[in-house]
């Protein structure tokens, strides 16, 4: 079983808000391949103190690379492998990720527009989704 952990510097939304049911929708979908996670952080600094240890970390940055949904499926992957079957996923605060964290994290972008951080976290979580069926070969991705 492979664990992705969303780390994401903002505020928790309710849990009865629209995007917990989807990103829980997806999350169940997932259930017995991926066991997907989200821990908020009160802070960017937060964030990356509890992070510190991880040794796969990829973070959201519309700097980062872009790829499609065949490329996120490898990279998420490839990462998972990277860190022993476990991968953080961060989802800064407005001013970014310090340079520490930029300097040993792989950065992803999702597109060239600002997204807010429920969004981007939706997206994300479809996109894990869509990464697995891409690794079972089922017609979900097409
Ligand atoms: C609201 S955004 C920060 C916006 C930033 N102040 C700016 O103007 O670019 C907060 C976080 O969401 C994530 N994010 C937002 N849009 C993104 C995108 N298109 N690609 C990748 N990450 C994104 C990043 O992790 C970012 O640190």
């Amino acid at each position: 079983l492979y664990k992705v952990d969303i780390h994401i510097a903002g505020r928790a939304p309710s849990p009865k808000s629209w995007e917990a049911a989807a990103v829980d929708e997806y999350a169940k979908r997932l259930r017995g391949t991926i066991d997907l996670k989200t821990t908020w952080h009160k802070s960017g600094d937060q964030l990356e103190k509890s992070i510190a240890k991880m040794e796969a970390v990829l973070c959201l940055s519309p700097e980062g690379k872009r790829v499609d949904s065949e490329g996120f499926s490898k990279l998420l992957y490839d990462s998972l492998d990277k860190g022993g079957s476990r991968l953080c996923l961060c989802i800064g605060p407005a001013e970014g990720f310090t340079d520490e964290l930029r300097g040993r994290a792989s950065l992803l972008s999702l597109s060239d527009l600002t997204l807010p951080h429920q969004l981007a976290r939706v997206v994300l979580a479809e996109q894990i989704y869509r990464a697995a069926e891409i690794r079972r070969g089922s017609g979900y991705h097409k």
